[in-house]
């Protein structure tokens, strides 16, 4: 049985991150870029007026001066001329600061009569100009080739006169479930069913890691049908059939994935939940099988689909361990490496009471996993553990 660390590397051989493709800026959150991406211009690209006031010549700034105001600088319409001593022009927020002004006085500070001001308060230096290129210039680096995108990068590259920028095509992830006693939520249940469930938190976490993922549906218990479903996910990237990855007699995902040319390439793995994932490849896609227990496909796939999305979508990723105190006491492990669901808050950490593979209820309160080494020794509150961010 391959260790955590073994698995992902079996997952990450061979995988390279997906082509390249220009995309707009209202569609950036969540890509990673392809290449470097570079300011086209300078900003702001001219001297600013940071208020509403009068551009002037700070060694006119005397209480009591009069100025004589010549023109007028709204922002978009730039004062032609230059200002000399004695002068003021008229002048608003984001407007260019005509050439000869050093200075902004706020309209507060000043008496207007006709063509003529009067400074009312002592400047003490010279304010309320922003530098051309106090932002960014012309050539400057605003985001380094494989940099993951986030909300406010659109309005970045915008600002630089960028309309549209190189990065890595989303892997497509495509889910299918698996069991005759899943049900989509809404049905009445017949005895020994229960509510098909997994799949709502898988394809929201992959789509959180930069992938595209489609539901494919739900396969019965057959081979054959089984067997549809992996041709129907034979365009994604990445295939993720949910259950029937373990030994029993109706657990035939395995069996229909060899049928259809599939290659295995682990089939468990030691950590717990999750002993039953498996890792492959069908076609073009590689496959990762997840068991159907809600809390050990949910784990598996923060341990195990995380990586390979992130690759393929460009990043250069691997799983950030932070460490926190335990509050709690926890026993020796076992075999297996575990992931505890926890919840961690500056830095104290406690595992959630029931770590059972079938609850989903604890992962409303759980924003952690707890990473339990093998056979790591019992500890006490206060010692020092490692956990990985779930949320
Ligand atoms: N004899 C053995 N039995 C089991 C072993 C083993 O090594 N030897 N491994 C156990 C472990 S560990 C796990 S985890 C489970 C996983 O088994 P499968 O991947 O085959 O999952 P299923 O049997 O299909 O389902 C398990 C459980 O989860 C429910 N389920 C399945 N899919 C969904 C879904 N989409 N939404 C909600 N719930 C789902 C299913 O009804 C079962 O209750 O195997 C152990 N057995
Ligand atoms: O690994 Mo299973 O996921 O222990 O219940």
């Amino acid at each position: 049985m391959l260790s955590v660390e073994e698995a992902i590397a079996a997952i990450l051989e061979d995988v390279a991150p997906l082509g390249a493709e220009r995309a707009a800026l209202g569609d950036l959150v969540g890509r990673v870029t392809a290449e470097d991406v570079i300011a086209l211009m300078t900003q702001p690209p001219f001297a600013a007026s940071a208020m509403d006031g009068y551009a002037v010549r700070f060694s006119d700034m005397k209480v009591g001066a009069v100025l004589t105001v010549i023109g007028e600088a709204p922002a978009g319409a730039p004062f032609g001329g230059n200002i000399n001593a004695g002068e003021a022009v008229r002048i608003f927020t984001g407007g260019a600061v005509p050439a000869g002004a050093d200075h902004v006085i706020i309209q507060e500070d000043v008496e207007r009569e006709g063509a003529q001001i009067t400074i009312n308060e002592d400047q003490p230096k010279p304010r309320n100009i922003r530098a051309a290129g106090i932002d960014f210039r012309e050539g400057d680096l605003l985001a380094e080739k494989a940099a993951p995108l986030h909300e406010i990068h659109g309005a970045l590259f915008a600002a630089a006169n960028i309309a549209s920028v190189s990065v890595h095509r989303r892997p497509k992830v495509a889910v299918f479930s698996n069991g005759d006693e899943l049900k989509e939520p809404g049905s009445t249940l017949k005895p020994g069913e229960i509510i098909n469930s997994n799949h709502y938190a898988l394809c929201a976490m992959t789509r959180n890691w930069g992938a595209e993922a489609v539901y494919l549906g739900c396969a019965a218990d057959s081979e054959d049908d089984i067997r549809s479903y992996f041709k129907r996910g034979a365009d994604a990237d990445i295939i993720i059939p949910v259950g029937g990855a373990s030994v029993g007699d109706y657990d035939y995902v395995k069996s229909a994935f060899a049928k259809e040319g599939g290659e295995v390439r682990f089939s468990k793995v030691a950590v717990r939940p999750g002993k039953p994932t498996w890792c492959g490849r069908v076609g073009d896609a590689s496959v990762i099988g997840l068991p159907g227990n809600p809390a050990s496909a949910i784990v598996t796939a923060a341990l195990f689909v995380q990586p390979l999305v992130r690759r393929l979508a460009g990043e250069i990723w691997s799983a950030p361990f932070l460490k926190a105190r335990l509050t709690a006491p926890l026993s020796a492990n076992g075999g297996r490496e575990a992931y505890l669901r926890a919840q961690e808050q500056d830095g104290a950490i406690a595992p959630v009471a029931n770590q059972d593979s079938s609850l989903l209820l604890p992962f409303g309160a759980a924003n952690a996993l707890l990473r339990r080494k093998i056979n790591a020794p019992a500890l006490k509150p206060g010692d020092e553990v490692e956990f990985v961010r779930l949320r």
